[in-house]
């Protein structure tokens, strides 16, 4: 499928979006084409329960392309020529899918916009994981409005963070509609610079990275966190503080 008007892309004038592509060609310099990636993430986080119920996906951006999918469509069923693209500065929609024109693009539009605007991402990941919902339910995520960990390996996946940080992650309460959570994540991620996600109560998470690999890593990061953490508030231990014997922290005690 090419561009709307038969044109290039607005960011390198190749056509991004092209139908007779097999799924698992690489694209230019060695990364794999946007459509691929999100047809191809969706189907792998749906076995992982993610985005099931046509909740939750992914965007992509390339340049100044944004790859986005439909609205209430079974993700883990979308098709290359489902995709929209989109202008990052203007929002404006370069390509809709020809062949469903009832289609419209995602709710979590503004939502991924956010991340591509405000943290230069290069893509941002929408789950609806049971284990980010529980976690925006626990007691002390509920009371801080914030979900914090500390001193498990998996923290290290997160940028900018080590195993011995306390990853904090903001959390913002749910909207009746999707789009409607973008002006509290906006202000989430001014609040926390080095936070790679947002939380939303009752809903799920948004997370991004500076391409679809990191958007993925830290995902996959988070969500084991998050696993982790019911697990071990479940066992009546404290995932916010260092473990008693960690040397490195309490230095100074002995
Ligand atoms: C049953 S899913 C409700 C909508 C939602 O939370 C979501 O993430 C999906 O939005 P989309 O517009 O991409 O279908
Ligand atoms: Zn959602």
């Amino acid at each position: 499928m090419e561009l709307a008007n038969g044109a290039g892309c607005c960011c390198c004038d190749d056509r991004h979006v092209d139908t007779e592509r097999p799924l698992d060609r690489m694209y230019e310099e060695g990364h794999e084409d946007p459509v691929s990636v999100i047809t191809g993430l969706c189907r792998q986080f749906y076995q992982l329960g993610w985005v099931t119920g046509t909740g939750g996906g992914i965007s992509v951006r390339q340049g100044r392309c944004v790859y986005m999918a439909p609205s209430g469509v079974q993700k883990e069923r979308i098709r290359r020529q489902d995709i929209f693209v989109l202008d990052l500065e203007t929002g404006e929609i370069l390509q809709r899918p020809v062949s469903t024109p009832s289609l419209r693009v995602s709710q979590c539009c503004p939502l991924f916009y956010n991340a591509f605007r405000l943290r230069d991402a290069g893509a941002c990941i929408h789950t609806h994981s049971p284990a980010a919902v529980m976690v925006t339910l626990l007691p002390r995520t509920q009371a801080d409005a914030e979900f914090r960990i500390t001193h498990l390996e998996m923290i290290k996946g997160i940028p900018l963070h080590g195993y011995h940080d306390t990853l904090v992650i903001p959390v913002i309460d749910n909207t009746a509609h999707e789009e409607e959570l973008a002006g509290d994540m906006a202000k989430a991620m001014q609040r926390y610079p080095k936070s790679p996600a947002v939380l939303v109560r009752r809903h799920g998470l948004y997370a991004w990275g500076r391409d679809d690999v990191e958007a993925k890593t830290v995902t996959e990061c988070l969500d084991y966190l998050f696993d982790m953490a019911v697990r071990m508030q479940h066992a009546g231990i404290d995932y916010t503080e260092p473990p008693v014997d960690c040397r490195q922290c309490y230095a100074s005690d002995v």
